[in-house]
This record gives C-alpha cells, sequence and structure tokens, in this order.
C-alpha cells in the first residue's frame, strides 16, 4: 500500500514547540502525506473543528492543556480519526491514560522516522479497511497467511458476527466483556486476559482480532509455556540461515508472522526472564532482530497476552517483570469463570449439545439436566464441552442419563471451595473398562479410548490446563494438542 495515494485527508500534528512540529512536519510530508499544524490544545480543536484529518498526532505536554484534551474531544464527538499520542520518555501512565481513553497508540520520545512510518501504516490498514468494510463483508472467502509452526495455532477467519458469537452467554459478565471486546477491536492497545483455564481467554482474544482492522492477517497464537527455552529466540524472532548449526534455510519468527496482525501470547507468566527482556525490547521498540542478522526490522504487531496465574503476585515476587507487565497489561479483561454465568447455564448446554451433534438429536434426562445445571466446572467451558462430548459417546438410545455425564453433583456452592486434587475424577470411579474382544473389537478404537480416557484425566486433575496435563503425561504440549485433536476432545 502507498501512502502516497491512500492517505487523502491531511495529519495533523499538536506540539507546541516549533522544532519539532517542522521536523515532524518535514517527516510525514517526505512520505507523501499533506499535514496541518496547531501549536496548542485550542488551535488544535479549532483545526478539528474545520476540517478533517486522517490521523492526529498529539504531544502530551503542551502550555494550554493537555493531549489528553484532544483525545477526549476527539472521543466525544464522535470524530473517528486515529489519534496517536507522543509521550515523555518513561511517562508510560500518561499513555495507558491516553489509550484507555481512545488514542489509538502512543510512540514515545525521541520518535524515529521507522516508528512514524509503522503507525501510518497501521493506520493506512484501519482507513483502508473502513472504506473496504462493504466489500469485505460481501466476500465469502477473506485474505489469510498461513502460519504454520509449533506452538502456534491457525490462522483465524475474519467475520464479525463469527468473532461476536465466539463467547456465548447473555449473562452481564460475559455481555460486559463482550461489549469491551468490540470497544478494544478499535484500537491497537495491548490487552491482558485473565480467567481461569478454559475460561475463554483464547477466544476473547482471536475476537479482538476478529473485529479489528486486522483481521486479514494473521492471529498467532503462542503458549508460552511450552516452548523449550533454549528455542526461544529463535522461535519468536526467527533466524538467518547458517546463523547456527542446523539453520538451513530462513526462517521467519512469531512477531514476523503477526505482522500486520495480533499475536497472542498464551500463558504468558511462564516466559523465562531472559525472553522477559527481549520481548519488552522488540514491544518497545517495534522491530525485531533475526538471529544472525545485524539489523532490526520494524513489525506492526498487536499484542494481546493472556494467563490463569495472577501476574501481579509474580511481579511482586520477581518473577515476571514489572516493567513488561506495564507494558502488556494497558487494559485488562477478566473472564468470568462458568459458574458466575450459571443463568445461561440451560441455554449453553443446549447450544453446546447442538454444536457437537450437527444434525442427530438426542434428549438430557432430568435427572441429568439438573447435575449439570448444579455442577461447579473447574475446568469452566472446556470442561463441560468434554463432559456432553463423553457423555454422548456413552449414551444409549440418543438420552444422555447421569451416569454418562460421569460427574457429582455437588452444588455450586459445596464444589466452589474444593482444591484441585479433589475434583471429581471419572477415570477412578469407573476403573473397569470393556474387555478386548477379539473379533469384535478394533484394536484402534480400544487404544484410543484408552488414550482419551487418560488424556481426560489428566485434564480433570490440571484443572483443565493443557499444558500442566501434558507435563503431567511427560509429553510435549504440541503433543498433547496433537492428541486432543485426533481424539475429539475439545
Ligand atoms: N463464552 C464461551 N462460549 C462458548 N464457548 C466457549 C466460551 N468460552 C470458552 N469456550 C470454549 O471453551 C474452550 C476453551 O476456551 P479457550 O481455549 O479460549 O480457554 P482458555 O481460557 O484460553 O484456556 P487455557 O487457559 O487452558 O488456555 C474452547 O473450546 C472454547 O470454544
Amino acid at each position: 500500500m502507498n501512502s502516497q495515494v491512500e492517505l487523502k485527508k491531511p495529519v495533523l500534528v499538536i506540539d507546541d514547540e516549533a522544532d519539532i512540529r517542522d521536523l515532524m512536519e518535514l517527516t510525514l510530508i517526505k512520505m507523501g502525506l499533506s499535514v496541518q499544524t496547531a501549536a496548542g490544545v485550542a488551535e488544535a480543536k479549532k483545526a478539528l473543528r474545520n476540517h478533517a484529518f486522517s490521523l492526529v498526532l498529539t504531544d502530551m505536554r503542551m502550555p494550554d492543556g493537555s493531549g489528553l484534551e484532544i483525545v477526549d474531544y476527539i472521543t466525544e464527538h464522535n470524530l473517528d480519526i486515529p489519534i496517536a499520542v507522543i509521550t515523555a520518555y518513561g511517562n508510560a501512565v500518561q499513555a495507558v491514560q491516553a489509550l484507555k481513553n481512545g488514542a489509538f497508540d502512543y510512540l514515545q520520545k525521541p520518535i524515529t522516522l521507522a516508528q512514524l512510518r509503522t503507525l501510518v501504516k497501521s493506520v493506512l490498514t484501519i482507513n483502508h479497511s473502513s472504506d473496504t468494510d462493504s466489500i469485505t463483508k460481501a466476500a465469502t472467502s477473506t485474505k489469510q497467511s498461513e502460519v504454520k509452526s509449533q506452538n502456534v495455532s491457525e490462522p483465524v477467519r475474519g467475520n464479525q458476527s463469527a468473532a461476536q458469537e465466539r463467547l456465548l452467554g447473555h449473562s452481564p459478565l460475559i455481555a460486559e466483556v463482550r461489549q469491551l471486546i468490540s470497544k478494544l477491536a478499535k484500537s491497537n492497545v495491548p490487552v491482558y486476559i485473565a480467567g481461569e483455564s478454559g475460561s475463554g481467554k483464547e477466544q476473547a482474544a482471536r475476537s479482538i482480532h476478529e473485529q479489528s482492522a486486522r483481521k486479514d492477517k494473521a492471529f498467532v497464537a503462542v503458549n508460552c509455556g511450552a516452548i523449550p527455552e533454549a528455542l526461544m529466540e529463535s522461535e519468536f524472532f526467527g533466524y538467518k540461515k547458517g546463523s547456527f548449526t542446523g539453520a538451513d534455510n530462513d526462517r521467519a519468527g512469531f512477531f514476523q508472522h503477526a505482522d500486520g496482525g495480533t499475536l497472542f501470547l498464551d500463558e504468558v507468566a511462564d516466559l523465562p526472564l531472559s525472553m522477559q527482556v527481549k520481548l519488552l525490547r522488540a514491544i518497545q521498540e517495534r522491530a525485531v532482530r533475526r538471529i544472525g542478522e545485524m539489523e532490526e526490522k520494524q513489525v506492526d504487531v498487536r499484542i494481546i497476552c493472556a494467563t490463569h496465574k495472577d501476574l501481579n503476585a509474580l511481579v511482586e515476587t520477581g518473577q515476571f517483570r514489572q516493567d513488561l507487565f506495564y507494558r502488556l497489561n494497558v487494559v485488562s479483561i477478566t473472564m468470568p469463570p462458568l459458574r458466575e454465568l450459571r443463568d445461561d447455564l440451560p441455554e449453553l448446554i443446549q447450544v453446546l449439545l447442538r454444536r457437537i451433534l450437527r444434525d442427530e438429536t438426542m434428549t438430557l434426562s432430568p435427572a441429568a439436566e439438573q447435575a449439570l445445571l448444579q455442577y461447579s466446572y473447574p475446568g469452566n467451558f472446556r470442561e463441560l464441552e468434554n463432559i456432553l462430548e463423553r457423555a454422548i459417546a456413552l449414551s444409549k438410545n440418543h438420552i444422555i442419563e447421569v451416569d454418562d455425564l460421569q460427574i457429582q453433583s455437588f452444588s455450586f456452592d459445596n464444589q466452589r471451595n474444593l482444591s484441585a486434587d479433589s475434583v471429581h475424577n471419572p477415570a477412578e470411579e469407573n476403573p473397569a473398562r470393556t474387555d478386548f474382544q477379539f473379533g469384535h473389537t478394533q484394536i484402534q478404537d480400544y487404544l484410543d479410548d484408552v488414550e482419551r480416557h487418560i488424556l481426560q484425566q489428566a485434564l480433570a486433575q490440571t484443572r483443565y490446563n493443557r499444558t500442566q496435563a501434558a507435563k503431567l503425561l511427560g509429553i510435549s504440549f504440541r503433543s498433547m494438542r496433537y492428541r486432543m485433536e485426533r481424539l475429539g476432545i475439545a
């Protein structure tokens, strides 16, 4: 995309220092953009009243007020102009406030030409996507970048309504989350998603991506807890051919794959400290250097991260860097556990059943329904999906009975206080598996059944945390995910 063609409306540059205004103007003009300048808040508001702009770049501290006032002015008047603020080095608090109030991005002084370029490129993507929104919506297939790597999941389709449907439920807690997601999708702000295992953190991240201007670019999901420390740098930043033994080809890292799109760092608390430093640098500089290469290259990546651990506590004990925490945790979303969406349960169960069954029909016996409504779901949505899948497989005559669920019908309040170890373990209670019957049983079906059983047992014991379950079984996360997929465990 060429900025000379795309940005027809001028850029408004607001700064009280004439030298900086001139420098920015010159730089932007060199990029083929037209520019208007304002020396303070009052002058800027006047310009915004009278002209249309494609982008606003504002300093934060000016004699007649703060850049925040401009951010608020644009938000309050629904001007629909992306605004980026320029803050003094080290003033992250201000930057965060601006992002929360609706700024699209921020730059720290001293600004480099490369940073300005990346920023303008992001704006082009946004303008371009709103210009072509109707075309994109009408199209049946959307452009996607294929990402294939260990610990990286597949790219997603960019479809607005599908994005909203990712998170089911009508309870105020989940409705609030959906609303926040739609709001955050319009900006570039780093988002930190907290919540128990299986509560939908990855779904929330995908939903932000799919509703954002980045939707046609890659969504790269990385499980930070599953990458061996020695491979971290090359996995994140890529390498050049010949840079170390075994580097037979140039290889892109997660950052390069996610350029223009979203990088989702799952289980971010598991990043070793050495990698945390490198990640912080990449985020601050918006640039990465492949192993074996001299030069850094700019990347335009939106970072979303998640963990089921208490990141605040890890910062306090020194296991997670505070500066990185501030960078990642600009805005946070907390995914409610399923037990707090109790009013939604009857509908959720029906929707999930229909999803799993497709065209088949099956009913829940009243006792089974009651048991499902009373269970506390320590493994949240993932556990509910697993229970239903298993129950369907075990059911006879198209009726799911309470025994098919293999859960204990504790009440919500009773079970909320149970520890992970005391969570009901279906395998222990039902150890007698059907014997292998020569001439009748298929060996592969039998072995699959055994394997499925062991995986489910490990998942239940680790509260449906796949990384921990893999560790418990002594297999890699990749292998765990592959096996879960193969055996139809959600
Ligand atoms: N609100 C929801 N509505 C429907 N399905 C959901 C919802 N939340 C989660 N799920 C389903 O539950 C499963 C787990 O979700 P997801 O992987 O997003 O959880 P997570 O919090 O990222 O888990 P982990 O901590 O283990 O990484 C997925 O199959 C997802 O489709």
